[in-house]
C-alpha cells in the first residue's frame, strides 16, 4: 500500500463555522503534520478588472473558484511536494501578489462553502463533513465578521447576502450536504464532534503507521 497523506474537506454554508472547526481540529494537532488550505484562497484571479466589476462577481457560485489550480496543488501534497498557496485580499477582491509555501504533512483538511461541490476534491478526501448551522445564526456571524475583518458595511453585507448568498447557498452549498459522512450541528461548539473526528483521523494515522 502507497503512504499517502490523509484529506479532510470541511464544507457548510458562509458563517456556519467552518473554519472554527478546522482550525479546532488543527489545534488539536499542531504538534504533529497537519496543514488547512481554505478553498476561499482559490477565488479567481480579478486584478484585470475594475473595482465596480469586482464587487459586481458573485463569489458564492461554483465557477467563481479556481478548483483547478486547488486541485493541481492537492495533488501535490498527497505526492509530498510542496505548494506555493495563493493568498486572497477580501477587502479589493482579488488575489494578492503574496504566496505562502505550504509544506506537505500527513493531515490535510480543506475548508470552503462549495468544497464538496466538486466531484475531483470529494474523491480526494478521505473523510467529508459538512457544518451545519442555522441560516438567522449565519448571517448574524457573517454581518459582525465582514465588517470586523473584511472591510465590508452593514448595507453591503446584506444587500450581497439577499440578492446573491442565500440564493446560491440554496442552489449549490446546501445540496453537497449529501456528501457529507458526518454532520456536524452548531460548528466549533460542538465539542463531541470536533472530539470524534479527531479521535477518528489518530485512528487513520496510526494504521498508516503500521500498514
Ligand atoms: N459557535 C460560535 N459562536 C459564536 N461565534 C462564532 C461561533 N463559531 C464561529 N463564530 C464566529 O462567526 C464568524 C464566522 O465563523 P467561521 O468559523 O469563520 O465560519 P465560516 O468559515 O463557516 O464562514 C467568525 O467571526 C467566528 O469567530
Ligand atoms: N471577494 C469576496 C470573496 C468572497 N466573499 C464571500 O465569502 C464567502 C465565503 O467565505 P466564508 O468564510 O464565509 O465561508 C462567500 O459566501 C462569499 O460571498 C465575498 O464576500 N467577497
Amino acid at each position: 500500500m502507497t503512504k499517502k497523506p490523509i484529506v479532510i474537506g470541511v464544507a457548510g454554508g458562509t458563517g456556519s463555522g467552518k473554519t472554527t472547526v478546522a482550525r479546532e481540529i488543527y489545534r488539536k494537532f499542531k504538534d504533529k503534520s497537519i496543514l488547512m488550505i481554505e478553498q476561499d484562497a482559490y477565488y479567481k484571479d480579478q486584478t484585470h478588472k475594475t473595482m465596480e466589476e469586482r464587487i459586481k462577481t458573485n463569489y458564492d457560485h461554483p465557477l467563481a473558484f479556481d478548483n483547478d489550480l486547488l486541485l493541481e496543488q492537492v495533488q501535490k501534497l498527497l505526492s509530498y511536494e510542496k505548494i506555493e498557496k495563493p493568498v486572497y485580499d477580501y477587502a479589493n477582491h482579488t488575489r494578492s501578489k503574496e504566496v505562502i509555501t505550504v509544506d506537505p504533512k500527513e493531515v490535510i483538511i480543506l475548508e470552503g462553502i462549495l468544497i464538496l461541490e466538486d466531484e475531483r476534491l470529494r474523491d480526494l478526501m478521505d473523510i467529508k463533513l459538512f457544518v451545519d448551522t442555522d441560516a438567522d445564526v449565519r448571517i448574524i456571524r457573517r454581518l459582525m465578521r465582514d465588517i470586523e475583518e473584511r472591510g465590508r458595511t452593514l448595507d453591503s453585507v446584506i444587500d450581497q447576502y439577499t440578492s446573491v448568498v442565500r440564493p446560491m447557498h440554496l442552489q449549490f452549498v446546501e445540496p453537497t450536504k449529501r456528501y457529507a459522512d458526518v454532520i456536524v450541528p452548531e460548528g466549533g461548539q460542538n465539542r463531541v464532534a470536533i472530539d470524534l473526528m479527531v479521535t477518528k483521523i489518530r485512528t487513520i494515522l496510526e494504521e498508516k503507521v503500521i500498514l
